[in-house]
């Protein structure tokens, strides 16, 4: 098969590394000079370090020949979610497309497939999901991700492209629940990194007293859980949507591993560096800082409550500090679990 995958940070071109040992992957970047630079080196040095691009990819900057390429096959958009939009509106009518990125836009406070609705009805489109470092599927390690979309032979498509042994691609019909996943979950992750970081602070200060431990890392993780859930079914989403992949698989994974940038967010805020200073270190998207007030914009519109993520709207926008929204969180009224 054809791939072209539009975006060449970590993830796109993680999964160009995959595919291009069984298909023709076209790895479109939008800076010439990487691309020049990534011809020659067969290395992404800014986004993947140390991982060799195989000779069945093709680095282009090139967007009309890529998406040319795929005429037949697969496009896959791999930009953050700020390049949504812009990337959709390129793409031919009928073009059959995923996109990896999991977010609210911000500003719109659209989700992918929304946007995709409102910029160019006539693809067929679906979402790439699920619990996934790059540099863990870049080097092959086993990994299970969740293709969803409306149009079932397209998230077939995706599985012909991805599935092998060591990638093991499932189908979902649920888009929606999918996409409000991948976006809570990293509000969730910011969450948990705080209260992680809180404790690493305590300990150096050695006085761990009061300090949040492994109970408040799993009740966040839970917690977190019922928010995603809320809000995916005033959105129309499958609530068994949630106990998968997209759902509690990636909530676990980015609150939980340090790999995750919307987890180091969270670390490095109860560390006391300031949001700029983070994500200058970063280097990469951390899609929760950009769309956690758009998710709870849409929670608001919808009548969810989402105390977490309200949470960390206000320590993102230096209304409260990262010990002042723990404090607020546990001093809620107490009520029902479910
Ligand atoms: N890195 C990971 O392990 C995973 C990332 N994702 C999601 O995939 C998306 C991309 O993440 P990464 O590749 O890790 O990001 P990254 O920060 O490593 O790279 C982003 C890439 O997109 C390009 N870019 C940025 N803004 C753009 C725009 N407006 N138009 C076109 N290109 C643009 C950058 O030049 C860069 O090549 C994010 O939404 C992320 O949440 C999903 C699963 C795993
Ligand atoms: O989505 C991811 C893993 O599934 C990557 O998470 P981060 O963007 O927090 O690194």
């Amino acid at each position: 098969m054809n791939i072209s995958i539009l975006g060449a940070g970590a993830w796109g071109t993680a999964l160009a590394v995959q595919a291009s040992a069984r298909h023709d992957v076209c790895l479109w970047a939008r800076d010439a000079a990487w691309v020049e630079q990534a011809r020659s080196s067969r290395l992404n040095e800014r986004y993947l370090p140390g991982v060799v691009l195989p000779q069945g990819l093709t680095p282009t900057a090139d967007l009309a020949a890529a998406i040319e390429h795929a005429q037949g096959g697969l496009i896959i958009v791999a930009t953050p979610m700020a390049g949504l939009r812009g990337m959709l509106k390129q793409l031919p009518d009928g073009a059959s497309v995923l996109w990896l990125c999991k977010g609210f836009e911000a500003g719109t406070g659209l989700l992918g497939h929304e946007i995709a609705r409102e910029v160019q009805p006539r693809l067929r489109v679906g979402i790439l999901s699920g619990p996934s470092f790059a540099q863990e599927v870049a080097a092959g390690q086993p990994t299970a991700l969740v293709a969803a979309s409306a149009d079932a032979e397209l998230a077939q498509l995706a599985v012909d492209a991805f599935h092998s042994e060591r990638l093991r691609v499932y189908t979902s019909c649920d888009p929606v629940g999918v996409e409000v996943g991948g976006a809570v979950k990293n509000v969730m992750a910011i969450a948990v990194g705080l209260a992680d970081g809180l404790r690493l602070a305590a300990e150096a200060a050695d006085d761990v007293s009061a300090a949040p431990g492994l109970n408040a890392r799993a009740a966040l993780i839970t917690r977190g859980l019922a928010e995603m859930m809320r809000l995916g079914q005033a959105l129309g989403a499958r609530t068994e949507t949630f106990m998968g992949l997209s759902g509690m698989g990636d909530l676990v994974l980015t609150a939980t591993g340090d790999l995750s940038r919307n987890r180091q967010v969270g670390l490095l805020l109860a560390q006391g560096l300031s949001l700029d200073a983070i994500l200058k270190r970063l280097g990469h998207v951390a899609e929760g800082v950009y769309s956690a007030a758009t998710v709870l914009a849409r929670a608001r519109s919808k009548g969810v409550d989402m105390p977490i993520t309200e949470a960390m709207v206000a320590v993102l926008q230096g209304q409260l500090t990262p010990q002042a929204a723990l404090d607020l969180l546990m001093g809620r009224q107490a009520r029902a679990e479910h």
